[in-house]
């Protein structure tokens, strides 16, 4: 497959290496300082985009995308406020976005069992629950995008949550998400129950960014031919 990477930093450097070893070709690699380029490319050119950059430059590139009509699998996270804009265009141009706050298989079913257990724990107002992430200092965003994807899960089986708050909190309506930056850490997320008695954690530790990339190859993989916004659900057929 012919793959255009938008944004070459961690993770677009990774999948190019993980890309190539399995037989892709990467037509392009664009980086700030030549984001214009990306409108030079066409679906003639390019079978499918991968797009991890910042939070600010996602929804620009993902809207070129679909002018272009240019499948794109984005792996940056920060944007997500602007998925109702996203949804209208890709519609209205008959766009493929697949989108994921996090590739990596493991994490995918670490948010399958989350939902499982928060619907049994919702039971046992004993356990205060809450969420902590742990990433490297260069992280532009906070909560991280995993860490909103593993409260949405939480919060479908609390109705008491009216929301959440990026800090511990002990107050019961609203599901705290404390943020740590340290060093490199790749990325690190848990899911805390305490009571009066005990505590137990679901725990997930990324040792890569490997994880990550592979998964963003098979959404690549899969992506071309089909209409519309996917995500690893869809892939994984969780
Ligand atoms: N969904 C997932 O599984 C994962 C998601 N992420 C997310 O992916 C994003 C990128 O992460 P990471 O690779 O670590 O970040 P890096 O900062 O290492 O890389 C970002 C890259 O994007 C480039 N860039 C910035 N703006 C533009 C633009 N307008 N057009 C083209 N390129 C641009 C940067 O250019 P320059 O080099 O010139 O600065 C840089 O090459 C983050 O949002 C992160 O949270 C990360 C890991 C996994
Ligand atoms: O910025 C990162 O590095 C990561 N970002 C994603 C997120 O915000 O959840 C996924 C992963 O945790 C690494």
């Amino acid at each position: 497959m012919r793959i255009l990477l938008i944004g070459y930093g961690k993770m677009g450097k990774t999948i190019e290496r993980l890309a190539k070893a399995k037989g892709h070709e990467i037509v392009g690699t664009l980086t700030i300082e030549d984001a214009d380029r990306l409108q030079e490319f066409t679906a003639e050119q390019v079978d499918v985009a991968i797009e991890f950059t910042s939070p600010a430059a996602a929804v620009p590139n993902i809207l070129t995308c679909f002018e272009k009509g240019i499948p794109v699998v984005v792996g940056t996270t920060g944007w997500l406020e602007q998925l109702p804009l996203v949804t209208e265009q890709c519609a209205a141009a008959q766009g493929s976005l697949f989108f994921a706050s996090n590739f990596s298989i493991g994490v995918n079913l670490f948010f399958h069992f989350n939902e499982y257990v928060a619907k049994k724990m919702q039971r046992y107002p004993e356990y205060a629950v809450q969420v902590k992430e742990i990433h490297h200092i260069h992280k532009l965003d906070k909560p991280s995008g995993t860490a909103l994807t593993i409260a949405d899960g939480i919060m479908a089986h609390y109705p008491q949550k009216q929301g959440w708050v990026n800090n511990a909190t002990h107050n019961p309506e609203m599901l705290g998400i404390e943020s740590e930056r340290e060093g490199e850490v790749v990325g690190t997320h848990i899911v805390q129950y305490t009571s009066e008695n005990d505590t137990f954690e679901l725990h997930h530790i990324a040792h890569s960014r490997e994880g990550f990339a592979a998964g963003a190859i098979l959404a690549a993989e899969w992506l071309p031919g089909r209409q519309g916004i996917f995500g690893m659900p869809d892939l994984l057929e969780l």
